[in-house]
């Protein structure tokens, strides 16, 4: 299993943004946020920007949807082109009905879960999803620090995979730095956001081959 970064655009100059997405051209994936002032107190871009991206982005991209009703609107982002499309448990109906319909539509399915919310509920899922998405911060802003207490959790996911002889990856968010990558990927994370630690490198490519190394050297 390799370790994959996707540099998160919260973190980019949004005025700049192709030239921001270039600047880490070298990692796996491009994270994009979406953000609707409701699920989250924070508002970001939609559909019609999203495909933009999707369109200039020389990596695939995956997109974080943390907004209310992801039945009506996830569909719109594997429809923009999005490789991955995440959505979160705590806004979801039918999280499985989801899953299938996005991947049905060509895109791997993420589900996403607060620090606070239980996984356990969901591990019955893992055969319809190809990600699952483990905040390490309370959604909504970067910049905030490593939750370490989210760590067991991302212990049991990559646990009940293993168990079940699935690929679903394990994707942390939040405060992923080359101060805490190493723990994630020793937790058993495979694919690692970061947003402030790529974006504030003065040398972006250098900071995503720093932050692979380290966790590769500790992945499962
Ligand atoms: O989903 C997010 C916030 O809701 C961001 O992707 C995340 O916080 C990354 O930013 P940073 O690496 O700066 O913590």
């Amino acid at each position: 299993m390799d370790a994959l970064i996707a540099p998160s655009i919260l973190a980019a100059d949004y005025v700049n943004l192709e030239r921001e997405i270039r600047r880490v051209a070298s990692a796996d994936w491009l994270h994009v946020d979406v953000m609707d002032n409701h699920f989250v107190p924070n508002l970001t871009i939609g559909p019609p920007v999203v495909e933009k991206v999707v369109q200039v982005s020389p990596i695939p991209v995956d997109a974080h949807l943390m907004i209310d009703d992801p039945e009506r609107w996830a569909p719109g982002y594997a429809e923009a082109g999005c490789a991955s499309v995440t959505f979160h448990a705590e806004a979801s109906r039918d999280p499985r009905a989801l899953a299938r319909q996005l991947r049905d539509m060509g895109a791997r399915a993420g589900l996403a879960v607060r620090p606070g919310t239980d996984i356990d509920p969901y591990l019955e899922l893992l055969g319809d999803l190809d990600m699952v998405l483990l905040m390490t911060v309370e959604p909504g802003f970067g910049g905030q620090s490593f939750q370490d207490s989210v760590l067991p959790k991302v212990r049991r996911v990559r646990d009940a995979v293993s168990a079940a002889g699935l690929d679903v990856w394990v994707q942390v968010d939040g405060g992923v730095s080359e101060r805490t990558i190493e723990r994630a990927a020793d937790a058993g994370a495979n694919v690692f956001v970061a947003g402030t630690a790529v974006y504030g490198a003065e040398d972006a490519a250098e900071r995503v081959t720093l932050l692979r190394s380290l966790a590769q050297g500790h992945l499962h």
